[in-house]
């Protein structure tokens, strides 16, 4: 079946002094000379004035062409550029609709470009993440995975993969006799270079990951502390219930927010308490498990006058039992009824959820603490990315223990070959349509 010409605005929507109309596929030479006359060169823009059906100037502007298989997708494209109010380019893709081109999906650019064989599948995120970019740092990690780098990387262990599972197979094809102790003493060093060198990897990507998507806040505390209304004067919104009643909160919420520019997951809990309904009691469960999860706590409590002797020690215990390691920041809410100065206050930050004031000084806190840096080597990544990184460590650690027990060739091969199929994945050296379904879809239009 011939591929569909595809077309889409590639330029936000809105009204701006240019917008571009993307058109690639087998019709795109017939659809921009019927719609801008003949082509100029390839790569040159020429000014062109845009007709209708009837001969009419629907626009003017410049048209660019960029013949297959040297362009962004591999097929032929052009971009034509016309002035960028919603209703020109509205009647300028109707035209180029009436002539045979059908609306893109979103990604259906990119996802052409990784069929045809112009990037891999980590560049093609890449350019979806450098565009969503929320900090400069995320930018920078962005462009390096678009230049390859992560995939680079993914490929050379790809590669030392296949040199171990040649040696190991010619052995199994051809030898009379299995692998002595010695090779598989050599076969076993090498698996543990591979994973070491795979470790320091998942290390950059996790790194990277955290720049895309930012991390995770909890916020924690005894019930009426103020968690739901400090989400909401964080997030900026209504995003969480706030009522008098103690337990109000019951599942998990969560609201991702920036912070100049820097991605944060923020996600609010159901106040810690003992006893309650067994509503209650699944919903502080679930507040337990977050905490364990986060990579900071923001721990509330109501200024000392606020909250009564009872809460004070329920305050206490819950700071006793603050899963180990993950570092907590302790906000102290309600200082307009206490007329306590707004701000630090020792390593605590003294807010009015209500009111907002230190809300900023609060940010700022934030802010210190949880930038990710932004070495050299960090490459933008996704969940998708680490979980197969994760799956090709497991496989590796398996061939690890086949060959020290020395539980014959097959074995280690057989999980070498499933460390290389996870690896492969992230860059679509092993792709499946479900998957490439799931992540061009997240793209937008014109993408
Ligand atoms: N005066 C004052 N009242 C506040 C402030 N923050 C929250 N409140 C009030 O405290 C009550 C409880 O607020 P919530 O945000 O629902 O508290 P919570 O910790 O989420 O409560 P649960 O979800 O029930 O655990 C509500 O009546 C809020 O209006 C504040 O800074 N000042
Ligand atoms: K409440
Ligand atoms: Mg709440």
């Amino acid at each position: 079946m011939p591929e569909a010409t595809i077309c889409a605005v590639a330029t936000p929507s809105g009204r701006g002094g240019i917008g571009v109309i993307r058109v690639s596929g087998p019709q795109t030479a017939e659809i921009a000379r019927a719609v801008a006359g003949p082509l100029p060169p390839a790569r040159e823009a020429a000014w062109r004035r845009f007709r209708g059906a009837e001969g009419e100037t629907l626009d003017e502007g410049l048209i660019l062409w960029f013949p297959g298989p040297g362009s962004f997708t591999g097929e032929d494209v052009a971009e034509l550029q016309g002035h960028g109010g919603p209703i020109v380019m509205d009647r300028l893709l109707q035209r180029l609709l009436g002539l045979g081109a059908r609306l893109a999906e979103p990604g259906e650019f990119s996802q052409r470009a990784f069929l045809n064989g112009r990037m891999d599948l980590t560049r093609a995120e890449a350019i979806a993440d450098l565009i969503e970019a929320g900090s400069e740092a995320a930018a920078r990690a962005a462009v390096r995975s678009l230049r390859g780098e992560f995939a680079r990387t993914v490929d050379q262990l790809v590669e030392r993969l296949t040199g171990l599972r040649v040696h190991l197979e010619a052995g199994i094809d051809f030898a009379e006799e299995p692998l002595d102790g010695l090779a598989l003493d050599d076969v076993t060093h090498r698996i543990t270079a591979l994973e070491g060198d795979l470790a320091e990897t998942r290390r950059r990507a996790a790194q990277g990951q955290q720049l895309q998507e930012g991390l995770t806040v909890v916020i924690a505390g005894r019930p009426n502390a103020g968690k739901s209304s400090l989400l909401n004067a964080l997030a900026g919104r209504d995003a969480a219930i706030v009522t008098e009643l103690a337990g109000t909160t019951r599942d998990v919420l969560d609201a991702h927010l920036h912070i100049d520019g820097m991605p944060l997951r923020v996600l609010d809990t159901a106040g810690l308490r003992e006893g309650g309904d067994v509503v209650e009691q699944e919903g502080v469960r679930r507040a337990r498990q977050a905490m364990a999860a986060a990579d900071r706590i923001l721990l509330v409590v109501e200024d000392a006058a606020g909250g009564d002797a009872d809460d004070q020690s329920g305050v206490a215990s819950i700071e006793r039992e603050l899963p180990p390691g993950i570092p907590m920041t302790r906000v102290i809410n309600k200082i307009d009824l206490t007329q306590r100065p707004a701000g630090l206050a020792g390593e605590a930050v003294a807010v009015s959820a209500l009111t907002g004031a230190g809300m900023d000084t609060l940010r700022d806190h934030l802010r210190g603490r949880l930038d990710v840096s932004d070495s050299e080597a960090v490459f933008i990544a996704r969940r998708r990315h680490l979980q197969s990184l994760d799956q090709a460590g497991a496989a590796l650690a398996e061939a690890h223990a086949a060959a020290a027990d020395e539980l014959g060739e097959e074995l280690v091969a057989e999980s070498l070959r499933q460390a290389q199929q996870h690896l492969g994945e992230i860059t679509g050296t092993v792709t499946t349509e479900d998957l490439l379904g799931r992540i061009f879809s997240t793209f937008c239009i014109g993408k």
